[in-house]
Protein backbone atom coordinates (compact mmCIF):
# COMPACT_ATOMS: atom_id res chain seq x y z
CA UNK A 1 0.00 0.00 0.00
CA UNK A 2 1.89 3.08 -1.04
CA UNK A 3 0.81 6.66 0.79
CA UNK A 4 3.23 9.03 -0.62
CA UNK A 5 4.36 9.83 -4.06
CA UNK A 6 7.26 12.20 -5.21
CA UNK A 7 6.91 13.78 -8.71
CA UNK A 8 9.72 15.74 -10.65
CA UNK A 9 10.45 16.89 -14.39
CA UNK A 10 14.16 16.20 -15.77
CA UNK A 11 16.14 17.23 -18.24
CA UNK A 12 15.21 19.05 -21.57
CA UNK A 13 11.54 20.31 -20.70
CA UNK A 14 8.96 19.40 -23.12
CA UNK A 15 5.13 20.52 -24.16
CA UNK A 16 3.04 18.49 -22.20
CA UNK A 17 5.01 17.61 -18.88
CA UNK A 18 2.78 20.43 -17.33
CA UNK A 19 -0.49 17.98 -18.25
CA UNK A 20 1.69 15.38 -17.01
CA UNK A 21 2.08 16.44 -13.64
CA UNK A 22 -1.91 17.43 -13.57
CA UNK A 23 -2.97 13.61 -14.57
CA UNK A 24 -0.95 12.40 -11.88
CA UNK A 25 -1.85 15.31 -8.76
CA UNK A 26 -5.66 13.85 -10.21
CA UNK A 27 -4.98 10.22 -10.81
CA UNK A 28 -3.08 10.57 -7.11
CA UNK A 29 -5.79 12.42 -5.65
CA UNK A 30 -8.43 9.58 -6.53
CA UNK A 31 -6.10 6.92 -4.98
CA UNK A 32 -5.75 9.35 -1.40
CA UNK A 33 -2.17 9.24 -2.33
CA UNK A 34 -0.59 12.64 -1.43
CA UNK A 35 2.04 14.20 -4.06
CA UNK A 36 4.96 15.81 -3.46
CA UNK A 37 6.52 17.50 -6.53
CA UNK A 38 10.42 18.61 -6.62
CA UNK A 39 11.10 21.42 -8.23
CA UNK A 40 14.28 21.79 -11.07
CA UNK A 41 15.01 18.15 -11.12
CA UNK A 42 17.02 16.20 -8.95
CA UNK A 43 18.07 19.15 -7.88
CA UNK A 44 15.20 19.33 -6.19
CA UNK A 45 15.31 16.12 -4.67
CA UNK A 46 19.17 16.57 -3.40
CA UNK A 47 18.06 19.97 -1.96
CA UNK A 48 15.05 18.54 -0.34
CA UNK A 49 13.45 21.77 -2.42
CA UNK A 50 9.41 20.65 -2.86
CA UNK A 51 6.43 21.86 -2.58
CA UNK A 52 2.69 19.69 -1.67
CA UNK A 53 0.86 18.97 -4.23
CA UNK A 54 -3.20 19.14 -4.51
CA UNK A 55 -5.53 19.30 -7.58
CA UNK A 56 -5.90 23.17 -7.11
CA UNK A 57 -2.33 23.83 -8.21
CA UNK A 58 -2.73 21.87 -11.30
CA UNK A 59 -5.95 23.82 -12.15
CA UNK A 60 -5.71 25.11 -15.80
CA UNK A 61 -1.98 24.18 -16.38
CA UNK A 62 -2.65 21.12 -19.23
CA UNK A 63 -2.07 24.48 -22.21
CA UNK A 64 0.79 25.52 -20.93
CA UNK A 65 4.82 24.68 -22.41
CA UNK A 66 7.59 24.34 -19.48
CA UNK A 67 6.95 22.59 -16.85
CA UNK A 68 5.56 24.57 -13.14
CA UNK A 69 8.01 22.29 -11.52
CA UNK A 70 10.68 23.56 -13.33
CA UNK A 71 13.50 21.50 -14.96
CA UNK A 72 17.19 21.03 -15.20
CA UNK A 73 19.95 18.56 -15.12
CA UNK A 74 21.74 17.91 -12.47
CA UNK A 75 25.32 17.06 -12.09
CA UNK A 76 25.77 15.81 -8.80
CA UNK A 77 23.24 12.79 -9.20
CA UNK A 78 26.28 11.39 -11.38
CA UNK A 79 28.18 10.96 -8.01
CA UNK A 80 27.52 7.82 -5.53
CA UNK A 81 27.52 10.64 -2.91
CA UNK A 82 24.75 11.88 -5.16
CA UNK A 83 22.10 8.94 -5.48
CA UNK A 84 22.99 8.27 -1.83
CA UNK A 85 21.61 11.64 -0.68
CA UNK A 86 18.86 11.74 -3.16
CA UNK A 87 17.41 8.26 -1.75
CA UNK A 88 18.34 9.56 1.87
CA UNK A 89 15.79 12.55 1.18
CA UNK A 90 13.13 9.76 -0.11
CA UNK A 91 13.42 8.44 2.98
CA UNK A 92 12.67 11.10 5.00
CA UNK A 93 10.03 12.48 3.33
CA UNK A 94 8.63 9.78 3.38
CA UNK A 95 7.79 8.76 0.17
CA UNK A 96 7.11 5.54 -1.18
CA UNK A 97 7.50 6.18 -5.03
CA UNK A 98 9.43 8.74 -7.44
CA UNK A 99 8.08 9.56 -10.14
CA UNK A 100 10.24 10.71 -13.19
CA UNK A 101 8.87 12.66 -16.20
CA UNK A 102 12.01 12.70 -18.23
CA UNK A 103 13.98 11.02 -20.66
CA UNK A 104 16.40 8.19 -21.09
CA UNK A 105 18.85 10.29 -18.89
CA UNK A 106 16.75 11.18 -16.06
CA UNK A 107 15.67 6.97 -16.25
CA UNK A 108 19.55 6.07 -15.30
CA UNK A 109 19.29 8.64 -12.90
CA UNK A 110 16.39 6.39 -11.51
CA UNK A 111 18.40 3.44 -11.92
CA UNK A 112 21.76 4.87 -10.05
CA UNK A 113 19.42 5.88 -7.29
CA UNK A 114 17.18 2.42 -7.26
CA UNK A 115 20.02 0.69 -4.97
CA UNK A 116 19.73 2.57 -2.12
CA UNK A 117 15.93 3.33 -2.01
CA UNK A 118 13.31 0.92 -0.88
CA UNK A 119 10.64 2.62 -2.56
CA UNK A 120 9.00 2.29 -6.09
CA UNK A 121 10.51 4.20 -9.22
CA UNK A 122 8.49 4.65 -12.21
CA UNK A 123 9.16 6.89 -15.68
CA UNK A 124 7.22 8.29 -17.81
CA UNK A 125 8.70 9.53 -21.36
CA UNK A 126 9.03 13.69 -21.16
CA UNK A 127 11.61 14.82 -24.27
CA UNK A 128 11.16 16.22 -27.40
CA UNK A 129 13.74 13.86 -29.22
CA UNK A 130 11.71 10.95 -29.19
CA UNK A 131 14.08 9.12 -28.66
CA UNK A 132 13.17 6.55 -25.85
CA UNK A 133 12.70 2.88 -26.19
CA UNK A 134 9.45 1.55 -25.25
CA UNK A 135 7.17 4.01 -26.18
CA UNK A 136 6.13 4.86 -29.89
CA UNK A 137 5.95 8.82 -28.78
CA UNK A 138 7.61 10.56 -25.94
CA UNK A 139 5.48 13.65 -24.46
CA UNK A 140 6.71 17.13 -26.76
CA UNK A 141 7.61 15.31 -29.82
CA UNK A 142 4.54 16.12 -31.36
CA UNK A 143 4.16 20.05 -30.43
CA UNK A 144 8.19 20.53 -31.48
CA UNK A 145 7.22 18.56 -35.01
CA UNK A 146 4.29 21.45 -35.65
CA UNK A 147 6.98 24.09 -33.72
CA UNK A 148 9.46 22.84 -36.63
CA UNK A 149 7.21 22.94 -39.33
CA UNK A 150 5.52 25.90 -38.48
CA UNK A 151 8.92 27.74 -39.23
CA UNK A 152 10.13 25.84 -41.87
CA UNK A 153 7.42 26.87 -43.59
CA UNK A 154 7.58 30.31 -43.53
CA UNK A 155 11.70 29.67 -44.53
CA UNK A 156 10.28 27.92 -47.70
CA UNK A 157 8.35 31.33 -48.46
CA UNK A 158 11.42 33.35 -48.39
CA UNK A 159 13.66 30.42 -49.80
CA UNK A 160 11.21 30.05 -52.91
CA UNK A 161 11.27 34.53 -52.98
CA UNK A 162 15.09 34.93 -53.24
CA UNK A 163 15.49 31.35 -55.04
CA UNK A 164 17.99 30.14 -52.33
CA UNK A 165 19.49 27.49 -50.78
CA UNK A 166 18.60 27.06 -46.93
CA UNK A 167 19.61 24.90 -44.13
CA UNK A 168 17.10 24.48 -41.11
CA UNK A 169 19.20 22.92 -38.04
CA UNK A 170 16.44 20.93 -35.48
CA UNK A 171 17.15 19.45 -31.92
CA UNK A 172 17.75 16.14 -31.59
CA UNK A 173 21.53 15.26 -30.09
CA UNK A 174 21.47 11.52 -30.36
CA UNK A 175 18.34 11.20 -32.61
CA UNK A 176 17.19 12.08 -36.15
CA UNK A 177 13.65 11.08 -34.89
CA UNK A 178 12.60 15.17 -34.77
CA UNK A 179 14.65 16.06 -38.17
CA UNK A 180 13.18 12.93 -39.89
CA UNK A 181 9.26 13.89 -38.91
CA UNK A 182 9.93 17.52 -39.75
CA UNK A 183 11.81 17.56 -42.73
CA UNK A 184 9.19 14.39 -43.95
CA UNK A 185 6.28 16.88 -43.49
CA UNK A 186 7.95 20.20 -44.46
CA UNK A 187 8.31 18.07 -47.90
CA UNK A 188 12.33 19.27 -47.39
CA UNK A 189 14.51 18.27 -50.46
CA UNK A 190 16.79 17.20 -48.10
CA UNK A 191 17.08 16.01 -44.42
CA UNK A 192 20.58 15.10 -42.72
CA UNK A 193 20.48 13.03 -39.29
CA UNK A 194 22.67 10.86 -38.06
CA UNK A 195 20.62 7.75 -39.08
CA UNK A 196 21.50 8.86 -42.62
CA UNK A 197 25.49 8.26 -42.39
CA UNK A 198 27.98 11.00 -41.31
CA UNK A 199 28.36 14.14 -43.65
CA UNK A 200 32.19 14.78 -43.88
CA UNK A 201 33.86 18.25 -44.28
CA UNK A 202 35.61 18.26 -47.78
CA UNK A 203 33.52 15.42 -48.47
CA UNK A 204 29.99 17.24 -49.95
CA UNK A 205 29.34 15.83 -53.21
CA UNK A 206 26.31 13.23 -51.46
CA UNK A 207 25.10 16.70 -50.23
CA UNK A 208 26.03 18.92 -53.81
CA UNK A 209 24.94 16.09 -56.24
CA UNK A 210 21.41 15.78 -54.89
CA UNK A 211 20.87 19.93 -55.16
CA UNK A 212 22.77 19.97 -58.57
CA UNK A 213 20.48 17.26 -59.71
CA UNK A 214 17.47 19.07 -58.63
CA UNK A 215 18.31 22.66 -60.06
CA UNK A 216 18.99 21.13 -63.38
CA UNK A 217 17.09 18.56 -63.82
CA UNK A 218 13.94 19.40 -62.09
CA UNK A 219 13.53 23.46 -61.99
CA UNK A 220 13.88 23.42 -58.47
CA UNK A 221 14.65 26.81 -56.89
CA UNK A 222 14.43 27.21 -53.80
CA UNK A 223 16.09 24.25 -51.52
CA UNK A 224 15.84 23.15 -48.20
CA UNK A 225 17.86 20.85 -46.18
CA UNK A 226 17.01 20.00 -42.92
CA UNK A 227 19.82 18.94 -40.78
CA UNK A 228 19.92 17.50 -37.28
CA UNK A 229 22.28 19.54 -35.15
CA UNK A 230 25.86 18.00 -34.46
CA UNK A 231 25.70 16.57 -37.65
CA UNK A 232 28.64 18.59 -39.39
CA UNK A 233 32.09 19.27 -38.06
CA UNK A 234 31.53 23.21 -37.03
CA UNK A 235 28.17 23.68 -37.13
CA UNK A 236 25.30 23.74 -39.88
CA UNK A 237 26.59 27.49 -40.11
CA UNK A 238 29.95 26.24 -41.44
CA UNK A 239 27.78 23.25 -43.65
CA UNK A 240 26.23 26.06 -45.06
CA UNK A 241 29.11 28.10 -46.31
CA UNK A 242 30.96 25.14 -47.60
CA UNK A 243 27.89 24.70 -49.66
CA UNK A 244 27.71 27.90 -50.74
CA UNK A 245 31.83 28.17 -51.95
CA UNK A 246 31.40 24.26 -53.52
CA UNK A 247 28.21 25.35 -55.21
CA UNK A 248 28.88 29.21 -55.54
CA UNK A 249 25.41 30.23 -54.91
CA UNK A 250 24.38 31.46 -52.18
CA UNK A 251 23.08 29.22 -49.18
CA UNK A 252 22.05 30.22 -45.82
CA UNK A 253 21.32 28.43 -42.23
CA UNK A 254 18.74 28.85 -39.38
CA UNK A 255 19.37 27.30 -36.16
CA UNK A 256 15.82 26.94 -35.29
CA UNK A 257 17.16 26.10 -31.60
CA UNK A 258 15.15 25.88 -28.24
CA UNK A 259 12.34 27.55 -30.08
CA UNK A 260 11.33 23.51 -30.43
CA UNK A 261 10.97 23.50 -26.83
CA UNK A 262 8.31 25.66 -25.78
CA UNK A 263 4.62 26.71 -26.76
CA UNK A 264 1.27 25.45 -25.98
CA UNK A 265 1.47 21.60 -26.06
CA UNK A 266 -0.62 20.16 -29.03
CA UNK A 267 -3.41 17.80 -28.78
CA UNK A 268 -1.74 14.85 -29.53
CA UNK A 269 0.72 15.43 -26.66
CA UNK A 270 -1.59 16.47 -23.93
CA UNK A 271 -3.71 13.08 -24.27
CA UNK A 272 -0.67 10.79 -24.50
CA UNK A 273 0.75 12.92 -20.90
CA UNK A 274 -2.56 12.69 -19.68
CA UNK A 275 -2.81 9.29 -20.65
CA UNK A 276 0.92 8.05 -19.34
CA UNK A 277 0.70 9.88 -16.20
CA UNK A 278 -2.17 8.40 -15.14
CA UNK A 279 -1.34 5.48 -16.03
CA UNK A 280 1.78 5.53 -13.71
CA UNK A 281 0.02 6.29 -10.74
CA UNK A 282 -2.29 3.60 -11.09
CA UNK A 283 0.55 1.13 -12.15
CA UNK A 284 2.73 2.50 -9.08
CA UNK A 285 -0.80 1.47 -6.61
CA UNK A 286 -0.51 -2.44 -8.17
CA UNK A 287 3.01 -2.27 -7.44
CA UNK A 288 4.64 -1.28 -10.49
CA UNK A 289 8.95 -0.90 -9.76
CA UNK A 290 12.08 0.08 -12.20
CA UNK A 291 9.18 0.34 -15.26
CA UNK A 292 8.67 3.30 -17.65
CA UNK A 293 4.89 3.99 -18.37
CA UNK A 294 4.95 4.18 -22.45
CA UNK A 295 2.06 4.09 -25.05
CA UNK A 296 2.74 1.06 -27.59
CA UNK A 297 -0.02 0.93 -30.22
CA UNK A 298 -2.12 3.66 -28.58
CA UNK A 299 -1.92 1.23 -25.56
CA UNK A 300 -0.39 1.70 -22.37
CA UNK A 301 2.07 -0.35 -21.41
CA UNK A 302 4.87 -0.86 -18.88
CA UNK A 303 8.59 -0.89 -20.18
CA UNK A 304 11.76 -1.86 -18.06
CA UNK A 305 13.40 1.74 -17.45
CA UNK A 306 17.24 -0.31 -17.30
CA UNK A 307 15.96 -0.95 -21.40
CA UNK A 308 14.96 2.30 -22.13
CA UNK A 309 18.75 3.81 -22.79
CA UNK A 310 19.30 1.55 -25.66
CA UNK A 311 19.20 4.31 -27.73
CA UNK A 312 18.50 1.99 -30.63
CA UNK A 313 14.73 3.33 -31.05
CA UNK A 314 14.58 3.08 -34.88
CA UNK A 315 13.22 5.91 -37.10
CA UNK A 316 11.09 5.10 -39.44
CA UNK A 317 12.36 3.08 -42.23
CA UNK A 318 9.90 3.51 -44.75
CA UNK A 319 10.11 7.03 -44.77
CA UNK A 320 13.56 7.01 -44.56
CA UNK A 321 13.52 5.26 -48.33
CA UNK A 322 11.19 6.88 -49.61
CA UNK A 323 13.37 10.12 -48.44
CA UNK A 324 16.19 8.66 -50.19
CA UNK A 325 14.56 7.26 -53.63
CA UNK A 326 11.87 9.04 -54.40
CA UNK A 327 11.90 12.87 -52.10
CA UNK A 328 15.64 13.43 -52.61
CA UNK A 329 15.75 12.22 -56.75
N1 LIG B 1 24.17 7.69 -15.56
C1 LIG B 1 23.53 8.56 -14.78
N2 LIG B 1 23.64 8.47 -13.44
C2 LIG B 1 22.99 9.32 -12.62
N3 LIG B 1 22.21 10.32 -13.07
C3 LIG B 1 22.08 10.48 -14.39
C4 LIG B 1 22.73 9.61 -15.32
N4 LIG B 1 22.40 10.01 -16.57
C5 LIG B 1 21.59 11.08 -16.42
N5 LIG B 1 21.38 11.36 -15.12
C6 LIG B 1 20.58 12.44 -14.55
O1 LIG B 1 19.48 12.76 -15.38
C7 LIG B 1 19.55 14.14 -15.76
C8 LIG B 1 18.88 14.36 -17.08
O2 LIG B 1 19.53 13.59 -18.08
P1 LIG B 1 19.68 14.16 -19.56
O3 LIG B 1 20.34 13.08 -20.36
O4 LIG B 1 20.34 15.48 -19.52
O5 LIG B 1 18.18 14.44 -20.03
P2 LIG B 1 16.98 13.48 -20.45
O6 LIG B 1 16.43 12.86 -19.21
O7 LIG B 1 16.00 14.40 -21.07
O8 LIG B 1 17.54 12.44 -21.40
C9 LIG B 1 21.03 14.44 -15.71
O9 LIG B 1 21.31 15.81 -15.59
C10 LIG B 1 21.45 13.69 -14.46
O10 LIG B 1 21.09 14.39 -13.30
O1 LIG C 1 18.84 22.98 -23.37
P1 LIG C 1 20.17 22.33 -23.46
O2 LIG C 1 20.72 21.94 -22.15
O3 LIG C 1 21.11 23.13 -24.31
O4 LIG C 1 19.99 20.94 -24.22
C1 LIG C 1 19.73 20.82 -25.58
C2 LIG C 1 19.27 19.42 -25.84
O5 LIG C 1 18.06 19.17 -25.16
C3 LIG C 1 17.10 18.64 -26.06
O6 LIG C 1 16.27 19.72 -26.48
C4 LIG C 1 16.24 17.64 -25.38
O7 LIG C 1 17.04 16.56 -24.95
P2 LIG C 1 16.69 15.73 -23.65
O8 LIG C 1 15.21 15.63 -23.58
O9 LIG C 1 17.36 14.40 -23.86
O10 LIG C 1 17.24 16.44 -22.49
C5 LIG C 1 17.92 18.10 -27.23
O11 LIG C 1 17.19 18.03 -28.42
C6 LIG C 1 19.03 19.10 -27.28
O12 LIG C 1 20.20 18.56 -27.85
Amino acid sequence: MIKRIGVLTSGGDAPGMNACIRAVVLTASAYNLDVVGFDHGFNGLLEEDYQTLLPQHVQHIIQHGGTILKSARCKALHTEQGVIQAAAVLHKLQLDALLIIGGDGSFRGALAIAPHYRGQLIGVPGTIDNDVDGTDFSIGFATAIDTALDAIDKIRDTADAFERIFLVELMGRHSGYITLSAGIAAGAEQIICPEFGPVYKNQLSSVIGPIQHAQLLRGKTSYIIVVAENSYPGGTIALAEDISIELGTECRACILGHIQRGGKPVGADRILATKLGAYAVEQLTHGAHLMMAGEINQQAVLFPLAQTSDKKKQIDPYLVRWQQQIASD
